[in-house]
């Protein structure tokens, strides 16, 4: 981080685009000054501006919504309101970084979609949870808290900075869980676009090798005639590599189970890579990863057995134990940084797979979904888990992948929105101040 970036620790150290008419919020801006409105609050659609928010181990995922048709603001909305929630879609959407850590992923903008009976765009931004205390001060002495009275929150840090949240902001986090946003995010995400999910063909065949879409859609279309290929079928698997793993079979909307998990996931090989390899950051690690070779630290089968181990079917460069050739000084000296990160990489990758594989047999599911920001900027890891799905289950399972990849408990998180809605409305309707129209509706609260 800069010095002049240090004396200004918060997300919002604009690094504006080329556009010098954009308004901006600048340090000096405080939009608390406008006055709170009860107005917003005594409706039970939640006032805009929409946010998902995951603060997971490692990331915070926030997912923003932009309205795109016509009933932006209610008729009753104050000029003041209005004004604030355009500076703060302006900030967001005209910036693609926050200060030193936050980024904007601009081509992993969704258009309409609809959210809560309001049709729009989502857009994806994500900073370090280290700095979710930077994130708390800034929408405090900004006064955005105001306008977002309703924040929808997964991820450990929903339960971790509830307590905060309230006594700093005054905002009352509807917390959801993780894994339940995170379903509910990859079907919602799926749904809209059809190129989401893709496989890789021919993984390790560098010049053969390509990612091919794997149409979701495929999965609710009755055509005999069609020549798609099966989209994603219940039941599935997903594996959620994040600082840690977790993996969940789901057998059906709103039916899934968390059948296993480890520690040894993103936050692992990060950790790792920063303390063998001095790497400042995830994106280097990955660097360095793909210039190195696991062979110079890992021990595998053929250096142990000379070649294959046939009778259990194990072939010689297989990984037989990862790190076991740094037992060794001289091989201890031959071993370079990139030798080491690329260990590491092969390491949590093969653990991963290898828990994968297991939960796919006993839960007898053959399509295996790989998501979380462990497989950003990792082609490496997706590619070695393709082929290793491939080879340990004879062809029979298949590893897809996602391009929202980290996003889908954010995006889950924002869809539950519609919970909140209705959790607002019963609660008007309860305390006599309905509107007619409010006490009609009867949204669903099924998922
Ligand atoms: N810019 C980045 N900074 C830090 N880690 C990154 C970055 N990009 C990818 N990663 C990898 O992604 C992992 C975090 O993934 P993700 O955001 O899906 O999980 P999380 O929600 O933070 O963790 P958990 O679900 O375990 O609470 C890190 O451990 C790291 O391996
Ligand atoms: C603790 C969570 C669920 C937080 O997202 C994740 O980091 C995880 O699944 N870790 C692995 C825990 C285990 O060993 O099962």
């Amino acid at each position: 981080m800069s010095s002049e970036a240090a004396k200004q620790p918060s997300l919002l150290e604009t690094h504006q685009n080329d556009d010098d008419d954009v308004q901006d919020l600048q340090d000096g801006d405080d939009l608390s000054c406008i006055p709170r409105r009860q107005r917003f609050l005594s409706l039970s659609v939640p006032p805009m501006p929409w946010f998902g928010l995951d603060i997971g181990g490692t990331l915070v995922k926030l997912v923003y919504f932009e309205p795109s048709d016509q009933a932006e603001f209610p008729e009753s909305a104050i000029s003041g309101e209005i004004e604030r929630v355009k500076v703060i879609h302006r900030y967001l959407v005209t910036n693609k970084a926050y200060g030193e850590t936050g980024v904007r992923d601009g081509h992993l903008e969704l258009s309409n979609v609809h959210i809560n009976g309001r049709q729009g765009t989502i857009h994806f931004i994500r900073f370090p949870s280290c700095r979710m205390p930077n994130f708390i001060s800034l929408t405090k002495s900004k006064g955005l808290a105001y306008m977002s009275s309703t924040v929808c929150a997964t991820g450990g840090g929903a339960h971790k900075y509830a307590d905060i949240a309230q006594m700093e902001l005054n905002v009352k986090l509807h917390k959801f869980d993780e894994l339940e946003s995170l379903i509910q995010g990859i079907e919602f995400v799926a749904k809209y676009n059809p190129e989401e999910c893709y496989f890789w063909a021919n993984p390790l065949d560098e010049d053969a090798c390509k990612r091919v879409t794997w149409p979701w859609s495929g999965r609710t279309s009755s055509d005999p005639e069609s020549t798609v290929p099966d989209g994603l079928q219940y039941p599935y698997l997903v594996v959620n590599m994040g600082s840690g793993v977790s993996v969940v079979a789901v057998y059906g909307p709103s039916n899934f189970r968390r059948v296993s998990g480890s520690s040894i996931g993103g936050g692992f090989f990060h950790g790792l890579c920063c303390l063998l390899c001095d790497c400042e950051s995830f994106d280097d690690a990955i660097e360095l990863a793909a210039q190195g070779d696991n062979k110079k630290v890992d021990k595998l089968v053929r250096d142990i057995y000379g070649g294959d181990y046939e009778l259990f079917g194990l072939p010689g460069d297989t990984v037989a134990a990862s790190f076991g050739h740094m037992i060794s000084p001289e091989r201890r000296k031959e071993a370079s940084k990139a030798d080491l990160a690329r260990a590491a990489l092969v390491t949590v990758t093969n653990n991963i797979g290898s828990i994968a594989i297991n939960c796919a047999r006993s839960e007898q599911i053959d399509r295996i979904l790989f998501v979380g920001n462990f497989l950003r900027v990792n082609p490496i890891a997706a590619k070695s888990l393709s082929y290793a799905m491939d080879y340990w289950s004879g062809g029979s399972k298949k590893a897809l992948f996602l391009q929202h990849e980290g996003y889908f408990g954010a995006v889950g998180c924002l869809e539950k929105l519609v919970v909140v809605t209705e959790l607002r409305r019963q609660e008007r309707v309860a305390n006599g101040h309905a509107t007619s129209e409010e006490s009609l509706d009867e949204h669903s609260l099924s998922r």
